[in-house]
């Protein structure tokens, strides 16, 4: 099994006796890779598996090396996710809490933690977002939250689920560019194919089973032909 990036092999999960994922296999070293696919593909689900929050039934599974289903602590600090909803990831009342948890849930102590968050709030240009209160964010600055409490884990990983879903011009642009400057291998879930113009690679989950693989280029125009296809052939 490869112990650089993220590695698939054979990997098939069920819900229910139905196969969500389905013999997914591929190895991705790349910097920028992209996860497209119909709504209910599966690509969610492969999130899901890739941060080890699922079990997988069958196949293997490594991340940068780690087995991350049954290595937790050392996933906690190899993949990192923004969920499409921060809704579902805030919980703590003060930003500087709620970026600190992670850092806590890796063995620092509470005040080494607190400087961490304080550094990236600073580095953000959200310094004065400290003991600000998270239910009073707007829904993007939430947004920004989270990415904020991934990034300060610093995971070798990290897997965006519709991250520009809901987000006006300016705080998608900004994310858009936080996004583009990471160091970090970056897997981005999105309907929106100009924002994987310029990746190093773009996956196309279909019903659970990988359907193209390759450069953004050669990919997303088949993509879209197959998916007018489809839409001609609901049209009433
Ligand atoms: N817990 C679950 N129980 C039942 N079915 C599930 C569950 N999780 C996922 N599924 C099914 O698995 C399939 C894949 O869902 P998933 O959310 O991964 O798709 P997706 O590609 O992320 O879709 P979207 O683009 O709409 O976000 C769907 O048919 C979904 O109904």
């Amino acid at each position: 099994m490869e112990t650089s990036g993220l590695a698939l092999e054979n990997v098939v999960l069920s819900v229910h006796g139905k196969a969500v994922l389905n013999n997914v296999s591929f190895h991705a070293d790349e910097k920028r890779i992209g996860l497209i696919g119909a709504n209910g593909s599966g690509k969610s689900t492969l999130a899901r598996v890739i941060l080890g929050l699922l079990q997988i039934n069958s196949g293997e599974l490594r991340v940068h090396g780690v087995d991350i289903w049954k290595d937790r602590k050392a996933a906690l600090k190899t993949v990192g996710m923004l969920f499409q909803n921060p809704d579902h990831q805030i919980i703590f009342p003060t930003c500087e809490e709620e970026i600190a948890f992670g850092l806590t849930q890796l063995g620092q102590s509470k005040e080494k933690a607190r400087r961490a968050a304080l550094e990236i709030l600073a580095r953000f240009g959200r310094a004065d977002w400290a003991s600000r209160s998270t239910h009073d964010l707007s829904q993007g600055q939430r947004h920004f939250l989270c990415l904020l409490s991934v990034l300060v884990m610093q995971p070798k990983l990290l897997v965006f689920d519709e991250p520009y879903a809901g987000l006006d011009l300016p705080t998608s642009i900004q994310l858009h560019r936080s996004i583009d400057a990471l160091e970090q291998q970056v897997v981005l879930i999105t309907h929106d194919m100009d924002v994987l113009a310029d990746f190093d690679r773009v996956i196309w989950l279909d019903h659970g089973e990988i359907a193209g693989d390759g450069k953004p280029s050669d990919i997303i125009p088949k993509y879209i032909a197959e998916m007018t296809t489809r839409a001609g052939e609901t049209d009433a």
